[in-house]
């Protein structure tokens, strides 16, 4: 029930994520769950974000029946006509640093992101890769603000630690035999990461490097924030949030966030399978055809949304899965493949008779869905942080190929720490993935099913009444309403 205006003002949360597809999918489960505890809530998306949303999923139907919540938007300061593509992302990113700060504290003194029963943002949970100008904000407004980074916790740590791995002239990398080399300079990581496993943005040999710069350097902002969120758990990364915490005290562990929603929504009426956070069209026709396949007999394809890749590099991972003689299911996302390659729709006839046969394309997968269902037995994947843990969740066996930021650490704890599949990281080869989808999902499909199996029942352990998740989010929201931060 809302509060009448001229009562006692309610708290107020400010979400904002960056205009990605990962960004938003995993802070909208946030917002929702914090909608859930009966704060309100404004969720501040770009004006292209939100129209793409609003075409694509039911978010707005879904966030009406939540008092108090508002969508606001916000310009990205690019052209109406600018593509804002995966191989893109750095414009957009760099546009909203530069614009930003001076917007959204226009937005914050002037109470438009309220409604009349919380008319000011009491507390501002931005992405962490908006450091810089969402911090200015926020402390010159005295606004207490929350950092939400969503990738890997142990990526993050890597971040935090690179200008000691860089003292030590461990960086920049010296070619091509210098990759296996394991760097020290990370604390936790020093027997298993090597240079080929540091995030893609590590691999250039000049750190004044735009991207470098506001992803890896700009990373000490957080500590100008009160706290700090992770999608992420303590059973999976538990050892690197310890590390963190000796930088950022607070740090609240809340993930897997969709399986964290999944389960405080399953108290309620059932929700539609078809509730998404998509910005694109989602073809559904890919669930009938695996409602028609034995069970675990299907490996799953995606390269996320933001990875570009070449044609040739396509041709390779298409005629290992047919040459495998596994089933098949391939997201071919329209932006997929770079350049004038990506117009080119000549597919090979061995490869559009083995798909017939064995397989079947979408342009835009429902991913938690396919990987909940029975028919589903392996994910080949980049490695983006959503679909790991969307992966670790559904107790699906993984083969890493990762493209650009966090994927090269991801794939490599999957592999190494974690023992949920193989890295086949900086390969592209159609027998190595022919021989990657033949063990995973023949010769050690046991092997990796068990141990999926013991960290999906982990993940959901902790998200359910009692666990660190579950505790760390009533943690949240408690100092959320007392606005009040830090050990
Ligand atoms: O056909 C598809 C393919 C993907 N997805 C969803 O899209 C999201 C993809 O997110 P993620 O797996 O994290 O990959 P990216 O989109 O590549 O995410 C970017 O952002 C992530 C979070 O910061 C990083 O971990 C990644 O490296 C970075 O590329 C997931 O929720 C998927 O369920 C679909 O719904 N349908
Ligand atoms: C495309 C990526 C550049 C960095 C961003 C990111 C991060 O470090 O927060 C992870 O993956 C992507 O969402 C962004």
């Amino acid at each position: 029930m809302e509060q009448q205006a001229g009562t006692h003002r309610l708290p107020r949360v400010l979400i904002f994520p960056c205009p990605l597809q990962a960004h938003v999918n995993s802070m909208l489960k946030l917002a929702e769950l914090l909608c859930q505890a009966g704060l309100h809530v404004t969720f501040l998306n770009t004006h292209s974000i939100q129209n793409r949303l609003l075409l694509h999923s039911d978010v707005e139907s879904r966030f009406s029946t939540y008092p108090g919540f508002l969508f606001k938007t916000i310009s990205d300061g690019l052209p109406d006509d600018h593509p804002r593509s995966g191989d893109r992302f750095a414009e957009v990113i760099l546009s909203m640093k530069t614009i930003g700060k001076s917007l959204l504290k226009q937005m914050l003194v002037s109470d438009e992101l309220g409604s009349d029963c919380s008319p000011s943002v009491t507390c501002i949970i931005a992405d962490g890769l908006f450091g810089g100008f969402t911090a200015d904000a926020a402390i010159e407004l005295h606004i207490p603000i929350i950092y939400f980074r969503t990738i890997s916790a142990c990526c993050f740590w890597i971040y935090l630690s690179i200008a000691k791995v860089i003292e030590a002239d461990e960086l920049p990398i010296r070619g091509k035999e210098d990759m296996d080399r394991l760097i020290k300079n990370v604390p936790g990581m020093e027997s298993f990461l090597r240079c080929r496993d540091l995030p893609s943005f590590c691999r250039v040999s000049d750190f004044n490097d735009k991207i470098f710069q506001f992803v890896a350097q700009d990373t000490h902002h957080c500590r100008r924030a009160q706290a700090l969120i992770f999608n992420t758990f303590e059973d999976l990364e538990g050892p690197i949030l310890s590390h963190i915490r000796t930088v950022c005290p607070k740090v609240y562990s809340i993930g897997p966030t969709h399986s964290h929603l999944n389960y405080k929504l399953s108290n309620k009426a059932a929700t539609s399978s078809e509730s998404s956070n998509s910005l694109s069209k989602v073809d559904r026709s890919c669930i009938t055809w695996l409602d028609n396949q034995p069970s675990k007999s299907v490996i799953y394809v995606s390269f996320g949304s933001v990875a570009v890749i070449t044609k040739d590099q396509l041709m390779e991972f298409w005629h290992g899965l047919v040459n495998s003689k596994k089933r098949f299911l391939l997201v071919v996302r329209l932006d997929l493949v770079s350049g004038k390659d990506g117009d080119d729709p000549q597919i090979p006839a061995e490869l559009l008779d083995g798909t017939k046969e064995r397989g079947f394309t979408v342009g835009w997968a429902p991913q938690e869905e396919v990987l909940a269902h029975p028919s589903v037995g392996g994910f080949l994947t980049h490695s983006g942080w959503n679909s790991t843990l969307e992966s670790i969740v559904a107790g699906v066996p993984m083969i890493c190929w990762p493209c650009l930021a966090d994927q090269q650490v991801n794939s490599r704890y999957v592999n190494e720490v974690w023992k949920l599949g193989m890295d086949m990281k900086d390969v592209c080869d159609r027998k190595v993935v022919e021989n990657a989808v033949n063990a995973v999902m023949g010769d050690r499909k046991e092997e990796f099913q068990r141990q999926a199996e013991v960290m999906s029942i982990l993940a959901t352990k902790s998200v359910s009444e009692g666990g660190s998740s579950y505790n760390n989010l009533q943690e949240l929201i408690k100092d959320i309403r007392l606005t009040r931060f830090g050990s």
